[in-house]
Protein backbone atom coordinates (compact mmCIF):
# COMPACT_ATOMS: atom_id res chain seq x y z
CA UNK A 1 0.00 0.00 0.00
CA UNK A 2 1.20 3.38 -1.06
CA UNK A 3 1.14 6.37 1.43
CA UNK A 4 -0.74 8.74 0.18
CA UNK A 5 1.56 11.97 0.16
CA UNK A 6 -1.15 14.29 -2.38
CA UNK A 7 -2.18 17.31 -0.70
CA UNK A 8 -5.62 18.01 0.08
CA UNK A 9 -7.63 18.68 -2.71
CA UNK A 10 -7.92 22.46 -3.57
CA UNK A 11 -11.91 24.12 -4.07
CA UNK A 12 -12.43 25.33 -7.24
CA UNK A 13 -13.34 29.27 -7.06
CA UNK A 14 -16.07 28.31 -9.17
CA UNK A 15 -18.14 25.40 -10.03
CA UNK A 16 -21.17 25.90 -12.33
CA UNK A 17 -22.95 22.62 -12.71
CA UNK A 18 -25.99 22.12 -15.43
CA UNK A 19 -27.18 26.02 -14.88
CA UNK A 20 -30.19 26.29 -16.72
CA UNK A 21 -32.63 29.78 -16.63
CA UNK A 22 -34.96 30.89 -18.39
CA UNK A 23 -36.65 34.59 -17.71
CA UNK A 24 -40.05 34.98 -16.25
CA UNK A 25 -41.86 35.44 -19.72
CA UNK A 26 -40.05 32.35 -20.88
CA UNK A 27 -36.84 32.85 -22.85
CA UNK A 28 -34.08 30.47 -22.28
CA UNK A 29 -31.04 32.24 -21.55
CA UNK A 30 -28.87 28.97 -20.25
CA UNK A 31 -28.92 25.50 -21.40
CA UNK A 32 -27.28 23.62 -18.97
CA UNK A 33 -23.99 25.38 -18.36
CA UNK A 34 -21.28 23.58 -16.58
CA UNK A 35 -17.88 25.78 -15.85
CA UNK A 36 -15.40 25.20 -13.47
CA UNK A 37 -12.82 27.95 -12.47
CA UNK A 38 -9.45 26.90 -10.62
CA UNK A 39 -8.07 29.34 -7.97
CA UNK A 40 -5.55 32.31 -9.36
CA UNK A 41 -6.87 31.10 -13.13
CA UNK A 42 -7.76 34.11 -15.36
CA UNK A 43 -10.84 33.07 -17.85
CA UNK A 44 -12.41 35.54 -20.91
CA UNK A 45 -16.17 34.72 -21.33
CA UNK A 46 -16.54 35.47 -25.15
CA UNK A 47 -19.63 35.17 -26.87
CA UNK A 48 -22.09 37.25 -29.20
CA UNK A 49 -24.75 39.66 -27.81
CA UNK A 50 -28.16 37.73 -26.53
CA UNK A 51 -25.38 34.24 -25.97
CA UNK A 52 -26.30 34.69 -21.78
CA UNK A 53 -22.86 35.82 -20.16
CA UNK A 54 -24.62 38.45 -18.32
CA UNK A 55 -27.34 35.77 -17.58
CA UNK A 56 -24.58 33.65 -16.34
CA UNK A 57 -22.61 36.36 -14.13
CA UNK A 58 -25.83 37.29 -12.78
CA UNK A 59 -26.12 33.83 -10.77
CA UNK A 60 -22.71 33.92 -9.73
CA UNK A 61 -24.02 36.00 -6.83
CA UNK A 62 -27.61 35.11 -6.57
CA UNK A 63 -28.91 38.02 -8.32
CA UNK A 64 -30.45 35.78 -10.68
CA UNK A 65 -32.00 32.68 -9.89
CA UNK A 66 -34.80 29.78 -9.54
CA UNK A 67 -33.70 27.65 -12.59
CA UNK A 68 -31.95 24.34 -12.28
CA UNK A 69 -28.41 23.47 -11.18
CA UNK A 70 -25.93 24.39 -9.21
CA UNK A 71 -23.42 27.38 -8.55
CA UNK A 72 -20.64 26.92 -6.06
CA UNK A 73 -18.15 29.87 -5.32
CA UNK A 74 -15.14 28.19 -3.11
CA UNK A 75 -17.31 25.09 -2.35
CA UNK A 76 -20.04 27.31 -0.91
CA UNK A 77 -23.46 26.92 -2.79
CA UNK A 78 -25.28 30.01 -3.76
CA UNK A 79 -28.66 30.00 -1.75
CA UNK A 80 -31.02 32.69 -2.24
CA UNK A 81 -33.26 31.91 0.27
CA UNK A 82 -30.64 31.92 3.06
CA UNK A 83 -29.59 35.38 3.89
CA UNK A 84 -26.20 34.99 5.36
CA UNK A 85 -25.18 32.30 2.71
CA UNK A 86 -25.73 34.85 0.19
CA UNK A 87 -23.74 37.57 2.14
CA UNK A 88 -20.88 35.66 2.35
CA UNK A 89 -21.56 34.77 -1.89
CA UNK A 90 -21.41 38.47 -2.53
CA UNK A 91 -18.23 39.10 -0.74
CA UNK A 92 -16.70 36.26 -2.78
CA UNK A 93 -18.13 37.24 -5.94
CA UNK A 94 -16.84 40.73 -6.60
CA UNK A 95 -18.47 41.71 -9.65
CA UNK A 96 -16.97 45.07 -11.65
CA UNK A 97 -19.53 46.71 -13.65
CA UNK A 98 -19.46 48.15 -17.10
CA UNK A 99 -20.08 51.42 -16.07
CA UNK A 100 -18.04 52.41 -13.00
CA UNK A 101 -20.88 54.89 -11.74
CA UNK A 102 -23.07 52.09 -10.86
CA UNK A 103 -20.75 51.44 -7.95
CA UNK A 104 -19.23 54.59 -7.33
CA UNK A 105 -21.84 56.85 -4.80
CA UNK A 106 -19.76 58.22 -2.07
CA UNK A 107 -18.16 61.61 -1.47
CA UNK A 108 -15.09 60.74 -1.51
CA UNK A 109 -13.21 57.48 -3.69
CA UNK A 110 -11.57 56.63 0.24
CA UNK A 111 -15.38 56.03 1.33
CA UNK A 112 -16.57 54.21 -1.70
CA UNK A 113 -13.85 51.54 -1.40
CA UNK A 114 -14.42 51.54 2.64
CA UNK A 115 -18.42 51.24 2.06
CA UNK A 116 -18.22 47.18 1.72
CA UNK A 117 -15.90 46.00 4.28
CA UNK A 118 -17.40 48.57 6.42
CA UNK A 119 -20.90 46.72 5.96
CA UNK A 120 -18.85 43.51 6.85
CA UNK A 121 -18.48 45.06 10.15
CA UNK A 122 -14.83 46.45 9.47
CA UNK A 123 -13.25 49.10 11.56
CA UNK A 124 -10.55 51.36 12.36
CA UNK A 125 -7.04 50.77 11.26
CA UNK A 126 -8.32 47.50 9.95
CA UNK A 127 -10.35 49.37 7.44
CA UNK A 128 -8.35 51.82 6.66
CA UNK A 129 -5.34 48.96 5.70
CA UNK A 130 -7.95 47.33 3.70
CA UNK A 131 -8.47 50.52 1.81
CA UNK A 132 -5.01 51.67 1.38
CA UNK A 133 -4.08 48.56 -0.22
CA UNK A 134 -6.96 48.25 -2.53
CA UNK A 135 -6.20 51.88 -3.87
CA UNK A 136 -2.52 51.29 -3.69
CA UNK A 137 -3.06 47.93 -5.93
CA UNK A 138 -4.68 49.59 -8.74
CA UNK A 139 -2.94 52.89 -8.43
CA UNK A 140 -5.05 55.47 -7.40
CA UNK A 141 -4.41 55.82 -3.60
CA UNK A 142 -3.35 60.10 -4.57
CA UNK A 143 -6.98 60.50 -5.29
CA UNK A 144 -8.49 58.94 -2.31
CA UNK A 145 -9.94 62.08 -0.90
CA UNK A 146 -11.09 63.44 -4.16
CA UNK A 147 -15.14 62.63 -5.24
CA UNK A 148 -15.29 59.96 -7.94
CA UNK A 149 -16.96 62.37 -10.44
CA UNK A 150 -13.49 64.37 -10.85
CA UNK A 151 -11.80 61.85 -12.33
CA UNK A 152 -11.64 60.16 -15.66
CA UNK A 153 -13.64 57.45 -16.56
CA UNK A 154 -10.27 54.95 -16.93
CA UNK A 155 -9.59 56.15 -13.17
CA UNK A 156 -13.22 55.59 -12.25
CA UNK A 157 -13.04 52.17 -13.41
CA UNK A 158 -9.62 51.69 -11.74
CA UNK A 159 -11.49 52.58 -8.50
CA UNK A 160 -14.46 50.59 -8.94
CA UNK A 161 -11.94 47.39 -9.27
CA UNK A 162 -10.32 48.84 -5.89
CA UNK A 163 -14.28 49.12 -4.54
CA UNK A 164 -14.32 44.84 -5.17
CA UNK A 165 -10.82 43.88 -3.95
CA UNK A 166 -11.35 45.96 -0.86
CA UNK A 167 -14.07 43.15 -0.11
CA UNK A 168 -11.06 40.35 -0.76
CA UNK A 169 -13.24 38.39 -3.15
CA UNK A 170 -13.03 34.67 -4.22
CA UNK A 171 -13.57 35.48 -8.22
CA UNK A 172 -13.40 38.64 -9.74
CA UNK A 173 -15.65 39.33 -12.22
CA UNK A 174 -15.07 41.84 -14.74
CA UNK A 175 -17.88 43.00 -17.67
CA UNK A 176 -16.49 44.60 -20.11
CA UNK A 177 -13.08 45.95 -18.80
CA UNK A 178 -11.22 47.66 -21.74
CA UNK A 179 -14.71 49.54 -22.72
CA UNK A 180 -14.61 53.21 -23.22
CA UNK A 181 -10.71 52.75 -22.72
CA UNK A 182 -8.19 54.70 -24.34
CA UNK A 183 -5.12 52.68 -25.33
CA UNK A 184 -3.05 54.37 -22.48
CA UNK A 185 -5.88 53.05 -19.48
CA UNK A 186 -6.62 50.13 -21.57
CA UNK A 187 -2.41 49.02 -21.02
CA UNK A 188 -2.74 50.44 -17.52
CA UNK A 189 -5.41 48.53 -16.56
CA UNK A 190 -4.39 45.39 -17.99
CA UNK A 191 -1.28 45.96 -16.45
CA UNK A 192 -3.15 45.86 -12.71
CA UNK A 193 -5.17 43.11 -13.60
CA UNK A 194 -1.92 41.15 -14.78
CA UNK A 195 -0.58 41.74 -11.33
CA UNK A 196 -3.50 41.16 -9.17
CA UNK A 197 -3.38 37.78 -7.13
CA UNK A 198 -6.64 36.59 -7.87
CA UNK A 199 -9.00 34.85 -9.71
CA UNK A 200 -10.52 36.46 -13.02
CA UNK A 201 -13.29 35.99 -15.11
CA UNK A 202 -13.41 38.70 -17.37
CA UNK A 203 -16.92 38.89 -19.97
CA UNK A 204 -15.21 40.91 -23.11
CA UNK A 205 -15.44 41.32 -26.68
CA UNK A 206 -12.21 42.25 -26.80
CA UNK A 207 -10.32 39.24 -28.00
CA UNK A 208 -6.93 40.84 -28.38
CA UNK A 209 -7.67 41.73 -24.69
CA UNK A 210 -8.67 38.57 -23.51
CA UNK A 211 -5.40 37.10 -25.29
CA UNK A 212 -3.36 39.47 -23.25
CA UNK A 213 -5.04 38.60 -19.57
CA UNK A 214 -6.66 35.50 -19.93
CA UNK A 215 -5.01 32.15 -20.98
CA UNK A 216 -7.98 30.29 -21.28
CA UNK A 217 -11.24 31.47 -23.00
CA UNK A 218 -14.75 30.17 -22.58
CA UNK A 219 -16.94 30.66 -25.18
CA UNK A 220 -20.79 30.91 -24.20
CA UNK A 221 -23.25 30.69 -27.33
CA UNK A 222 -27.17 30.20 -27.77
CA UNK A 223 -26.76 29.24 -23.73
CA UNK A 224 -24.42 26.61 -24.11
CA UNK A 225 -20.66 26.48 -23.63
CA UNK A 226 -19.26 26.02 -27.39
CA UNK A 227 -15.64 26.06 -26.40
CA UNK A 228 -13.19 26.18 -23.46
CA UNK A 229 -9.78 25.64 -24.58
CA UNK A 230 -6.37 28.05 -24.04
CA UNK A 231 -7.09 31.29 -25.69
CA UNK A 232 -4.54 30.82 -28.38
CA UNK A 233 -5.96 27.38 -29.54
CA UNK A 234 -9.32 29.32 -29.20
CA UNK A 235 -8.45 32.54 -31.05
CA UNK A 236 -6.81 30.45 -33.72
CA UNK A 237 -10.27 28.44 -34.70
CA UNK A 238 -11.51 30.78 -37.84
CA UNK A 239 -14.24 29.30 -38.34
CA UNK A 240 -15.18 28.68 -34.14
CA UNK A 241 -14.77 32.53 -34.19
CA UNK A 242 -17.06 32.63 -37.26
CA UNK A 243 -19.84 30.51 -36.10
CA UNK A 244 -19.90 32.33 -33.14
CA UNK A 245 -19.78 36.12 -34.16
CA UNK A 246 -16.72 36.79 -33.07
CA UNK A 247 -14.02 38.10 -35.17
CA UNK A 248 -10.73 39.43 -34.27
CA UNK A 249 -9.45 42.92 -35.35
CA UNK A 250 -7.64 43.37 -38.60
CA UNK A 251 -3.99 43.03 -38.32
CA UNK A 252 -4.21 40.94 -35.17
CA UNK A 253 -2.22 37.89 -34.99
CA UNK A 254 -3.54 35.10 -32.51
CA UNK A 255 -0.17 33.40 -32.84
CA UNK A 256 1.29 35.77 -30.99
CA UNK A 257 -1.09 34.84 -28.75
CA UNK A 258 0.81 33.62 -25.23
CA UNK A 259 0.43 29.69 -24.84
N1 LIG B 1 -34.88 40.45 -18.33
C1 LIG B 1 -34.97 39.64 -19.39
N2 LIG B 1 -36.15 39.12 -19.76
C2 LIG B 1 -36.27 38.28 -20.81
N3 LIG B 1 -35.22 37.88 -21.57
C3 LIG B 1 -34.02 38.39 -21.25
C4 LIG B 1 -33.81 39.29 -20.16
N4 LIG B 1 -32.50 39.61 -20.10
C5 LIG B 1 -31.91 38.93 -21.10
N5 LIG B 1 -32.80 38.19 -21.80
C6 LIG B 1 -32.56 37.30 -22.93
O1 LIG B 1 -31.71 36.25 -22.48
C7 LIG B 1 -30.76 35.90 -23.49
C8 LIG B 1 -29.37 36.06 -22.93
O2 LIG B 1 -29.13 37.44 -22.67
P1 LIG B 1 -27.81 37.97 -21.93
O3 LIG B 1 -28.05 39.41 -21.62
O4 LIG B 1 -27.49 37.06 -20.81
O5 LIG B 1 -26.73 37.84 -23.09
P2 LIG B 1 -25.24 38.42 -23.18
O6 LIG B 1 -24.40 37.31 -23.68
O7 LIG B 1 -24.85 39.04 -21.89
O8 LIG B 1 -25.38 39.53 -24.30
P3 LIG B 1 -24.54 40.90 -24.56
O9 LIG B 1 -23.21 40.50 -25.12
O10 LIG B 1 -25.39 41.58 -25.57
O11 LIG B 1 -24.46 41.65 -23.26
C9 LIG B 1 -31.09 36.80 -24.69
O12 LIG B 1 -31.95 36.08 -25.54
C10 LIG B 1 -31.80 37.97 -24.07
O13 LIG B 1 -32.68 38.57 -24.98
Amino acid sequence: MTADLGEAPTVPSLDVRGLAYAYPDGTQALYGVDLTIDRGERVALLGPNGAGKTTLVLHLNGILHGGLGEVRVGGLAVDPKDKRTLREIRRRVGIVFQDPDDQLFMPTVREDVAFGPANLGIRGAELDLRVRDALDRVGMLAVADRPPQHLSFGQRRRVAVATVLAMEPEILVLDEPSSNLDPASRRELAEILLSLDVTVLMVTHDLPYAAELCPRSVILSGGVIAADASTRDVLMDGDLLTSHRLELPFGFDPAATAR
